[in-house]
Order: C-alpha cells, then sequence, then structure tokens
C-alpha cells in the first residue's frame, strides 16, 4: 500500500509526549474516549460535561495512533454545520499543535455523508445527473396536488372531512374549507406523515397496512398512506429526492455487497456527536458504515449524547429511547461511561438547571412520562483539567426579569448588554429565541433605539449585533423572488397566488390572516370590475401590492422588474445585493435572452440545486461567537455552543411549553390538527407500542411537544456560562405570527412560562425587580 503519510513528523518521543500531556487535560469520561482503540463505545454526559471536546481530542488521539489517510479515514459526524465547523477547528488545531498531518479525518453532516455515499453507485443509490433535491416551492405543489387527487378518488372521505362538526354552512365557508383543506391540511398531514414515515424506513405499503390494522373513527393513517403513495408516484416522474430519499438511498447504496465493502474499506470507525437526536434509520447508517469489513462482529462506533437535550424528537421520529438502548448494548459489555460534572457555568446556573430538570419531572407537565432523566449536573472538582472553570457569576448570576411589554425586554436587553461588553470587551452574548420572528424584533428593536424608546445605542457603543436568521433569510432570496415571478406570470393560479400573500406577511407588509376563501378566486380580487364590492380593509394592502406588482410586470422588462419586486419586499442591503448577485447569474447562464420561458428553468434549476450563494459577510458559522458581539438566535441553532451572558427573553406559558391550539379555521374533526394526530400514530407503531385513538394520539401529541419545550429550555439555559438573563413580559402580543411592530400593534396580558414562575420561588435572590 502507498503511504501517503508525506508531512515530515515528529520523532516518536516528541509525539508520545504531546499525546500523553494532551491525555492529561482530560476528565474521566473523556479519557475513554481518548483511550479509544476500536469496537462500540457510549459516553452520556450532562450539558458542558466536555463531550465534543472529549469527542475531538479522542479523534486526535486516533488520527496518532492508527496513522489514518484519505483512503482510511476517521468519519465525524455532528448535527449541525456551525457544530461540524467548531469541531473541525478543533481537531485541526490539535493535529497543529502535535505536528501532524490534517488529514485522514473528515467531519459532516449526517446528511452530507447520506448524499456522498447514495450519490457513489448510480445503480442503487442516486444518480444526481438525472435526480435532483426537491425545493420547499416544488414539494408544497406537489403535495397539494396530490390532496386534490385524493379528493377527487375519495369523495366519501372527503365529504366527512369537508363537513367536520358543521352541520350547515354557506357557499362562502364551503369554499374557504375547500381550500383551506386542500391548499394547508390535507398537504401539511401529507408532508409530515412522509417525513415520520420515510425517515422510520415505512413505505406507502407498509404505511396502508399500519392503517388497515388500526380501524379508526375517521381514517386518518389511511389518508396519509394514499398521499404518500401518489408523492412518492410525483417525486418519481419528475426525477426528484428529498432529504429522507437520500439516507434510503445511501442505505441501498451500503446494501449492496461491492459499495458496502468499499465504504467500509474506506472507514476506520465513526464517531457521532449528539447521538440523542438520531433516527433510528440514520443510527443504522452509522453502524453499517462502522463495520470492519473483516469482521462483520465487530462494529467501530463511538456515540456520545445527552438524553436530556433530545430537542428533534417532535420534528422527526428521533427518540432519546434509541440512544439509551445503544448506551445499554454498550453497558453489557462495559463500554458505556457517565459524566456529570461540567465546567461551563457559574455555580447558580447549574443549580437553576437542575432545579428546572427536577421540577418539570416533579409536576407532570408534560404528561405521565418522565420529560427528563433524572441526572444532576455537578460542578468539576478542584484539580479539574478546564481553566476557569464554573467561572465566578456576573452579577447574580441567574436573573429573572418581568418587563412591562416585549419592547421593554428588549430595552432592557439593551441597557444590560450594552454595560456588561464595554466593561468586559473579551466577553461574548447571546439571545436565545424559540422562533425566527422573535430574533428578527429584537434585532429591528435594537437597530432602531430612537424609534422604539431605547436608552442603548449597541451600534453606537461599537457592539456587533449578529442576527443569524438574516443569514438564512439572505439564503432564501432566490426562492423568495421566483415565488414571486411565477406568481406574476400566472396570477390566476391559486397555488402562486397564495404563495405570494405569504411572503408579504413573511415580510410584514400585510397583516396575517386566513387567506383561503380569497386565493381560490384570484380574479376577482386582483381583476375586479366596477361593479365588485371592495376588498374587505384588512385586505386593502394585499390587493395594492399585488396591483402595482402586475402592473410593474407590464412595464418591466424582466430583470428590473426582479430588482422592482426586491424593493417592493423592502429587502435591507444584504439582500438587495443578493438580489442583484442573482441576476447577474441568471444573465450570464442566460446568454443575453431577457424572457421569462429561457429564464425560469435556469431560475428553478439554481433554486432547486441550491446552486447559489448568498451575499455573505464571512463564513455564518463561524461568526456565531465573537468578543463584543451579541449574537441572536433560535435556542434550537444554539445547541453545542456556549456564551458568557445568555438572554432568554419571551418566555411565556405560549412559547414554552406553547399552547396545542389549533385556529378555528383548520378545525375539521374536532380539535385535534390532524398532522400531528397521524405524526403520533406513526411513532407509536414504530416504537411498537398500541396505536391510539384520534384523542389519545392528539393528547400524546401535545405530552412530546410540551416535554421536548421544557429540554429546549434546559438547552437554551445551560448555553450560560456567567450570567443567565431570563423574562416573561407582562404584556405581549396574542400571537408572534400575526405580530408586526411595523404597523400599529396592542399588547395583551401574558402568562409566564410556569418553570420560570418556579425558578422564581426557588431563587428568590434571582428576581429583579424594575422601576418603570
Ligand atoms: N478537559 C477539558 N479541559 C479544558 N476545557 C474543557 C475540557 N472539557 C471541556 N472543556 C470546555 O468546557 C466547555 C464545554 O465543553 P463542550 O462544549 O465539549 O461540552 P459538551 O458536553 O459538548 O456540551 P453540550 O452538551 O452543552 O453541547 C467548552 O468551552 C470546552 O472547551
Amino acid at each position: 500500500m502507498v503511504n501517503t503519510l508525506v508531512t515530515p513528523v515528529p520523532s516518536l518521543g516528541e509525539l508520545e509526549l504531546g499525546l500523553a500531556k494532551l491525555r492529561n487535560t482530560l476528565r474521566p469520561g473523556q479519557r475513554e474516549l481518548a483511550n479509544w482503540l476500536d469496537g462500540p463505545l457510549a459516553v452520556s454526559a450532562v450539558p458542558g460535561a466536555g463531550k465534543s471536546h472529549g469527542m475531538a481530542i479522542g479523534a486526535v488521539m486516533t488520527l496518532a495512533q492508527s496513522q489514518l489517510h484519505r483512503q482510511k479515514q476517521l468519519v465525524i459526524v455532528t448535527f449541525t454545520r456551525s457544530a461540524t465547523a467548531n469541531i473541525k477547528s478543533r481537531i485541526r488545531q490539535h493535529l497543529a499543535n502535535l505536528g501532524l498531518p490534517r488529514y485522514g479525518f473528515s467531519v459532516q453532516t449526517l446528511h452530507g455523508l447520506a448524499l456522498n455515499i447514495a450519490a457513489s453507485n448510480i445503480r442503487h443509490g442516486l444518480d444526481l445527473s438525472q435526480a435532483t433535491l426537491i425545493t420547499d416551492v416544488q414539494k408544497s405543489r406537489i403535495l397539494r396536488r396530490c390532496a386534490q387527487e385524493w379528493q377527487q378518488d375519495h369523495p366519501r372521505a372527503w365529504q366527512i372531512l369537508l363537513d367536520g362538526q358543521a352541520t350547515e354552512y354557506e357557499e362562502t365557508e364551503l369554499i374557504r374549507r375547500r381550500t383551506a383543506l386542500l391548499s394547508e391540511v390535507l398537504p401539511k398531514l401529507a408532508q409530515t406523515s412522509i417525513a415520520a414515515a420515510k425517515s422510520s424506513n415505512l413505505s406507502p405499503a407498509d404505511l396502508a397496512n399500519l392503517a388497515a390494522g388500526h380501524p379508526d373513527a375517521y381514517p386518518i393513517l389511511e389518508i396519509a398512506a394514499d398521499l404518500y403513495g401518489r408523492y412518492q408516484t410525483h417525486l418519481s416522474a419528475r426525477g426528484l429526492i428529498d432529504y429522507d430519499e437520500m439516507i434510503l438511498a445511501a442505505l441501498r447504496v451500503l446494501a449492496d455487497p461491492e459499495s458496502r465493502r468499499h465504504w467500509q474499506t474506506q472507514v476506520y470507525g465513526v464517531f457521532e456527536d449528539e447521538a440523542q437526536d438520531s433516527t433510528p434509520l440514520q443510527t443504522e447508517l452509522l453502524k453499517i458504515l462502522a463495520t470492519d469489513p473483516l469482521n462483520p462482529h465487530l462494529v467501530n462506533l463511538v456515540r456520545v449524547g445527552d438524553p436530556n437535550q433530545a430537542i428533534n424528537s417532535t420534528f422527526t421520529p428521533a427518540d432519546p429511547i434509541f440512544f439509551a438502548q445503544f448506551c445499554q448494548a454498550c453497558a453489557d459489555q462495559s463500554r458505556f461511561f457517565t459524566m456529570n460534572q461540567a465546567g461551563r457555568s457559574s455555580q447558580i446556573i447549574i443549580d437553576a438547571a437542575n432545579y428546572l430538570v427536577a421540577w418539570t419531572n416533579g409536576t407532570q407537565v408534560a404528561g405521565p412520562e418522565l420529560p427528563f432523566q433524572p441526572q444532576k449536573i455537578e460542578l468539576v472538582s478542584p484539580d479539574d483539567p478546564q481553566p476557569d472553570a464554573n467561572p465566578a457569576a456576573t452579577g447574580r448570576g441567574l436573573e429573572i426579569y418581568a418587563p412591562r411589554d416585549v419592547i421593554h425586554t428588549v430595552a432592557l436587553i439593551g441597557e444590560r448588554v450594552g454595560q456588561l461588553l464595554t466593561e468586559n470587551p473579551q466577553a461574548n452574548a447571546a439571545v436565545l429565541v424559540r422562533e425566527n420572528k422573535q430574533g428578527r424584533f429584537v434585532t429591528d428593536v435594537l437597530a432602531q433605539p430612537e424609534k422604539f424608546g431605547l436608552n442603548t445605542n449597541l451600534a453606537g457603543l461599537g457592539i456587533t449585533v449578529y442576527d443569524t436568521g438574516s443569514e438564512a433569510r439572505r439564503s432564501h432570496v432566490p426562492a423568495e423572488l421566483l415565488n414571486m415571478l411565477l406568481f406574476l406570470h400566472r396570477p390566476h393560479s391559486p397555488g402562486y397566488f397564495k404563495a405570494a400573500l405569504d411572503i408579504f406577511t413573511a415580510r410584514q407588509l400585510i397583516r396575517r390572516q386566513d387567506w383561503n376563501a380569497l386565493v381560490s378566486q384570484p380574479e376577482l380580487f386582483l381583476f375586479p370590475s366596477p361593479i365588485d364590492p371592495g376588498p374587505h380593509p384588512d385586505e386593502q394592502a394585499a390587493q395594492q401590492l399585488c396591483q402595482a406588482l402586475l402592473q410593474a410586470r407590464l412595464n418591466l422588462a424582466l430583470y428590473p422588474l426582479i430588482a422592482y419586486v426586491a424593493n417592493v419586499l423592502q429587502y435591507d442591503p444584504t439582500e438587495l445585493a443578493t438580489a442583484d448577485k442573482l441576476i447577474s447569474q441568471l444573465a450570464q447562464q442566460a446568454g443575453g435572452q431577457q424572457t421569462w420561458t429561457r429564464i425560469s428553468p435556469i431560475w428553478q434549476e439554481i433554486v432547486s440545486e441550491e446552486k447559489f450563494d448568498a451575499v455573505e459577510l464571512g463564513d455564518p458559522d463561524s461568526n456565531l461567537i465573537r468578543p463584543r458581539q451579541l449574537t441572536i438566535m433560535t435556542m434550537h441553532k444554539a445547541k453545542g455552543l456556549d456564551w458568557d451572558y445568555v438572554f432568554l427573553p419571551f418566555l411565556h406559558d405560549t412559547v414554552i411549553p406553547g399552547n396545542p391550539w389549533v385556529p378555528g379555521s383548520l378545525k375539521f374533526l374536532g380539535h385535534a390538527n390532524l398532522e400531528e394526530v397521524a405524526r403520533a400514530q406513526i411513532r407509536s407503531a414504530v416504537h411498537q407500542r398500541p396505536i391510539p385513538d384520534i384523542n389519545g394520539a392528539w393528547e400524546h401529541a401535545n405530552h412530546l411537544k410540551a416535554a421536548e419545550a421544557y429540554r429546549l429550555l434546559y438547552v437554551a439555559m445551560t448555553r450560560a456560562k456567567r450570567l443567565l438573563w431570563m423574562s416573561a413580559a407582562i404584556n405581549g402580543p396574542f400571537s408572534w405570527a400575526s405580530f408586526n411592530w411595523h404597523q400599529s400593534y396592542k399588547f395583551d396580558p401574558k402568562k409566564p412560562c410556569p418553570a420560570l414562575d418556579a425558578l422564581r420561588k426557588q431563587f428568590p435572590q434571582s428576581q429583579m425587580s424594575i422601576t418603570y
């Protein structure tokens, strides 16, 4: 075999010394990772215990000892792109310090890995020259189509759904109900059940069999199976694939003996971080990949995770019980380790996190199943290798506020951040929110201190406010503009019309409302005759926007029209720059032909294959934690990261645990949300439990959501090193979805998340008084 290690390596003695030094910096559970040679290994540890740190060093030890190279690699799998960047840079740094070559390993997200495997074998996997990844726009169009087809083929079941619990309704209500079912309820039912079924390796026929074995008052699972079958037919007819398909395709490739041998020979072993969030199918993929081709009983798989940080189980069939099963199997071979000590946070933050676990488990706020494993985070011992472990608290360490309203909340955050980051310019801070819209609100209010009556101007103090949601918004520019142009070219299509209205709503140009009745007859709204009744005042803004754009379409050539739409959508400067970049790319690829027929397929391809990079202000993943910066991001994305000061605003009971409310306009069979019912039923089947009926499934779904919301709060709280700032304003918007702070708004009294009340009682010294 050719030795590809061409970089000069340090002498054996130097290397041994370097490795020994590194090993000495490790805690007990981390040492097990560093000592790993082969076989399965599981480490379950509390937040901040040093899982990722230990895994990175474990990888370095393996690389140093096993002399891996490009044809024999250690594969490290993480959940998010930011975690990938983080671990990669840690490993590279250690390798550089040891004078070792920086190859022999790869760090990938699970999806990235699956795509590589799937694309490596055209016969069994994916031919990426033939198949393209489906976009959100294409997906929603296909799902709506499936819903229509189902409606035509199942008139009786359709009628029951259409009538719901209503006894009588008028023509306009009939139209509204029809549109709501065909454009929202059924497509969502399809989308959720397909994802749940596919990622558990259930085919449409499997789902149909499940449904047949479980006759219900209304055949939700049967409908889901039918929609799933139709969706698959449309996908293959169009040469499209979706994410779950990619994992299945990768598994198909690995089922082929030759391909499996090829991959297994290239892979020395697999390390997986955040293992509590993997689905059974993903785990299966990693197990096959980690198997020694010469000894099929040897699975070189190292998995680290924390069941209490499982925050993906209501989106996917991921469930911490699968990681728990792996841990048990490892424990039977004495290959399971736990780490309870963590050095990240000050004592009071750890106490608060531990209290949240005990309180949530003790109160049954999330149903009879315990949301958390009853584990406690402990402080590290005095001889711990981590410098400044369990640092001294800033301020009270845990501070809980009840601001007047949500704007006052941002004002308080601005003041505190201004003061802290001015006093400690090397420190960093984050505001973690439940949904992107809240992050955008915080960013907007902080950016316009005068308009919103704030005393602090962070930009004036030289403090950067970095909203990660703005990166996501920029990357949506091509798809968003494409949707608008599709509408302008086919305004009579209810689907395109609805998509355009949704974009206006998301960009806060119009108020959120139920558009279903309106989109079923676009011509009446867009091109009314003088005798038609005028639009409802709430609809006027939407009508004016649409008419202005349609007029522009008549007057402008394609590229100026795109620029005009970008202006109407009130893009910020980087979004506008992104739109300009898109126009240049379209112009280049279309070779001077500025017609819609020429441009539209090129544009669709750019969007579907993500062949376009938004204008970035640097590498988004390395921008998350910086001195003198306030990062604004969702709690979900913050997993695995930490900051000196963490702000958790808007902790209302409607946010955590959230309420299982279904808007009246989307209620068809009782109070339940059909997609949630289907998801809970599929989940029970996958976990080999009896499938609950509609009411039971709805109740179960709500318990699962509540449990996950509390785990999300736990993840968010444990990101803080020195100060954890929490608040629930006394007044806030009725719903964040309909809140538009650019127009007139009013606030309603809000109830805090029950856990926040409990923390206030438990830590009275952390209850902060505010002078209004
Ligand atoms: N042995 C160690 N020596 C020095 N620093 C350490 C050590 N172990 C962990 N740390 C530091 O402690 C912090 C938390 O570690 P890490 O992010 O690896 O924890 P984690 O268990 O992966 O956390 P989470 O579960 O919250 O993602 C990091 O800043 C890390 O650099």
